[in-house]
């Protein structure tokens, strides 16, 4: 796109009409944002469709974002919301995703910008922005056609409000054979202070403990974090009922899930974040939490034809 130094600057507002979100494709068409008439703003960026910021009306960031993260398409991006499909992790015994790389190729795919929809009305926190994006096969390196031959399409969508940030997610299996797949919304929050940070939500819960020889155990009461933390959880209550993480007592976040099952709760704490060549600072893992909502627990199994929708909306 060709930039023109007088251009006239977009209207803010159409006079008699009420103020609209204002969305924004970068003249190198890598990344999308959108902000609030009241302020608040969201940035995705189309390499994994990564949301790598959400910030309130005053500009405060949200989202924990690594300062060594890749946003150049070269590395899945360390911080934010990358996705994960079409596995979890990696699937060493599940033949039709063995070979694919730890958390599939959406988070390093390169998807297309559908389009936004906004919506306002008189009441000011009704005002809220859309932003939809899509993945499907032809969108694919050739590498990742070969090792996941579906022919697939997603249909992602990042809504904005005043006081909440929600992605959904629709798979459809656009091929006449059957497949296999999961699906994780890999959230980074940030954090004040973990050693402060309490998430509620998940008690009675059964989980995988991957940094015990993956044991199954269960959560007896409040989940606090003090070293390095990776649990796959099946919340006991199921997706509507929320899952709150807590500073110093006061809530921060709010997760209500629809259809995604599962949280995975992440904190690589001092080594492992020390290891991670892309995790800057060394002391972030005190300022990020990860509340990560899912279907990773087993597999959806997706008939030709078929869909399957799961969605998340964070509310502060
Ligand atoms: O380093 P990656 O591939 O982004 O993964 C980060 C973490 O993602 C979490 O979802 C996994 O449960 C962890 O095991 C993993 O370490």
């Amino acid at each position: 796109m060709v930039d023109r130094p007088n251009k006239p600057a977009a209207l803010a507002t159409t006079p008699g009409l009420p103020p609209q979100a204002q969305v924004n494709i970068t003249h190198d068409n890598s990344r999308v944002n959108a902000v609030l008439p009241s302020g608040e703003s969201i940035e995705v960026l189309l390499y994994g469709a990564t949301v790598t910021s959400w910030k309130d009306r005053a500009g405060n960031e949200r989202l924990w974002l690594s300062d060594a993260a890749k946003l150049d398409g070269s590395k899945a991006v360390r911080g934010g919301i990358p996705l994960v499909f079409p596995v979890f992790g990696t699937a060493p015994d599940h033949a039709a995703t063995s070979k694919l790389p730890q958390h599939g190729f959406a988070r390093t795919s390169i998807w297309e910008f559908m389009g936004s929809s906004t919506s306002e009305s008189t009441g000011k926190s009704d005002n809220s922005v859309k932003l939809d994006f899509g993945l499907s096969q032809s969108n694919l390196t050739d590498e990742s056609k070969k090792l996941w031959p579906h022919p697939f399409s997603l249909q992602y969508s990042v809504t904005l409000t005043p006081d909440s940030l929600g992605t959904g997610m629709v798979i459809t299996n656009q091929g006449d054979q059957p497949f296999e797949a999961q699906l994780l919304m890999h959230t980074y929050l940030r954090v004040k202070d973990i050693t402060k940070v309490s998430v509620t939500g998940l008690e009675e819960s059964d989980y995988v403990d991957k940094v015990d020889a993956a044991k199954t155990k269960k959560q007896s009461g409040t989940v606090t974090i003090s070293g390095e933390t990776d649990r796959v959880y099946t919340p006991a209550k199921g997706p509507s009922h929320p899952v709150v993480v807590s500073e110093g007592g006061a809530a921060t976040f709010t997760v209500v899930r629809d259809n995604l099952d599962d949280v995975v709760v992440w904190n690589p704490w001092i080594e492992k974040a020390a290891g991670m060549g892309d995790f800057e600072p060394k002391d972030g893992y005190k300022n990020m939490i990860c509340i990560e909502a899912g279907a990773v627990k087993g597999w959806q199994k997706l008939e030709a034809g078929d869909a399957f929708e799961g969605a998340q909306v964070i509310s502060v």
